[in-house]
């Protein structure tokens, strides 16, 4: 008899996203550039994790694991001014993605791209290069 399971892919990519409220302002524009003053966005991030799926779980790794991780670090974020958070003092998306690959990667080894959209329609995209 044959079986209908539907096969395990042998590998996947994942992604989970999450959202955060946060002012800003970016210190080395220049004077006239509208984002040298205090403003604020509701960020999203979207953390993408790619490696194979387990035959088990048929999980890459559980989201609730990603939440767990990338929790500690939505507090640091949320409701704050970026440019008071260590490591972040020229807020741009393209430095948030990077201060959030540096504490993510070690606890989710299989990070494969962090990507912060300031608007809907701008992000920035790291993955470690
Ligand atoms: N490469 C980057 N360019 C810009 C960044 C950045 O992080 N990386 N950041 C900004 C400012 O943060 C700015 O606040 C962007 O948001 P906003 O002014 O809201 O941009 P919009 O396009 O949505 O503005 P509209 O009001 O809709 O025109 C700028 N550049
Ligand atoms: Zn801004």
């Amino acid at each position: 008899m044959s079986s209908s399971a539907t096969p395990v892919p042998r590998r996947a990519r994942i992604t989970q996203g999450f959202t955060f409220e946060a002012a800003h302002f970016l210190p080395h524009v220049p004077e006239t550039h509208r984002c040298r003053r205090m403003h604020g966005h509701s960020y999203r991030v979207d953390l993408t994790l790619e490696g194979p799926v387990d035959a088990v779980t048929g999980f890459v790794v559980d989201f609730f694991d990603v939440e767990a991780a990338f929790g500690p670090l939505l507090k640091q974020l949320d409701h704050y001014c970026l440019n008071d958070v260590e490591g972040l003092e020229n807020p741009t998306a393209e430095i948030i993605a990077a201060w959030i690959w540096d504490r993510v990667k070690p606890v989710l080894p299989l990070l494969s791209s962090v990507r912060v959209y300031e608007t809907p329609f701008s992000f920035a995209e790291f993955d470690g290069d």
